[in-house]
């Protein structure tokens, strides 16, 4: 008998200097959508290995065997950083880490702010600044998205992700090799729409096609109410008084976050520690008739896509 064969092994693990690493911290989804677009882009660029990581998922022990990360941080509270981000900066701030923990990791910062505050994107400013102290390299200036801008924070993340992609590639060409995709993206490559819309008028839908079963659909969808929902699909139905309802964001800031309270829901529901609990709104329908006429259609067309 020959030798046996030997297993198939895994594949070896990916040198870091051919991954871009994103990590995120996020207190209400900004920073994370901010995040993904980043990895987004480094992926059509080519690059060859692109992870994107809250920060509370990543072990900060092993920053030191990265090689470019973008950290994308937001701001929560009085110059805050969000929960996801304590525990890594807790580690960064340890005094035992020294000069040159972070030599040879290259980094950008991007924030996430709103500079009617007072602390304006301070946790981002704060984790360049230690960063740097660590013995990390910057690969450009940190960029602070603002919530007063016009365009919201991506008014400054459109320009600083142009800089990051240029200058990621002129230390590293390997890390995006086609990064003129994502520089002067060819609009052609994104083909044609896959999407086709067709309407219909209410009569001229066959008995039993699709459009008559959407019907109902869009029926209950005209006057919809989470309690009608669950009622129709024999779901439970519970109505809970909301005992608190407290706007967290001043009075004249344009987004309205608010704190909700139901008055002892243990009464009514049972449920466990990490079970989701789904809040669905009403449609105004006076919004939606607005919504018809603003668009020039017929209210009583159906519409597939
Ligand atoms: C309750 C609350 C507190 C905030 N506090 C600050 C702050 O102190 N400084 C700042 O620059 N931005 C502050 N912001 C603005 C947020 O950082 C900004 O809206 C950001 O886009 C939120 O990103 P996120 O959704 O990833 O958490 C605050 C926003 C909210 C809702």
């Amino acid at each position: 008998m020959g030798p046996s064969p030997s297993p198939p092994q895994p594949p070896p693990p990916l040198p870091a200097t051919g991954r871009l690493l994103v990590l995120y911290a996020s207190q209400t989804g900004n920073a994370m959508d901010a995040a993904e677009r980043v990895g987004r882009e480094a992926e059509r660029g080519g690059c060859p290995a692109v992870d994107v990581l809250s920060m509370d998922s990543f072990d900060p022990s092993c920053l030191p065997g990265e090689r470019s990360v973008v950290f994308v941080v937001s701001t929560t509270g009085q110059g805050d950083p969000p929960d996801s981000m304590k525990g890594f900066w807790r580690y960064l701030l340890k005094k035992d880490l020294g000069a040159r923990w972070l030599e040879g990791l290259r980094f950008a910062v991007f924030g996430l702010g709103d500079s009617g505050y007072q602390k304006y994107n301070l946790p981002a400013k704060k984790i360049d600044r230690r960063l740097l102290q660590l013995g990390a390299e910057i690969i450009i200036e940190i960029g602070l998205g603002d919530d007063q801008h016009p365009s919201g924070y991506e008014g400054a993340l459109d320009p600083w992700l142009l800089s990051l992609w240029e200058s990621l590639n002129k230390a590293n060409p390997s890390l995006l090799p086609r990064i003129t995709d994502i520089i002067n993206p060819n609009l052609n490559y994104l083909g044609d729409s896959k999407i086709e819309v067709i309407y219909y008028s209410c009569n001229d839908a066959p008995p039993d096609s699709v459009v008559s079963d959407s019907k109902k659909l869009i029926e209950r969808a005209r006057l919809m109410s989470p309690a009608l929902k669950f009622h129709s699909d024999g779901e439970p139905q519970y109505m809970l008084k909301m005992v608190t309802n407290q706007r967290l964001t001043k009075e004249d800031y344009e987004k309205d976050v608010r704190h909700f309270e139901l008055e002892d829901p243990s009464s009514a529901i049972s449920y466990q520690v990490g079970d989701a609990l789904e809040i669905l709104p009403s449609q105004n329908p006076s919004a939606v008739n607005a919504f018809i006429e603003r668009c020039n259609l017929d209210p009583d067309s159906y519409i597939t896509v």
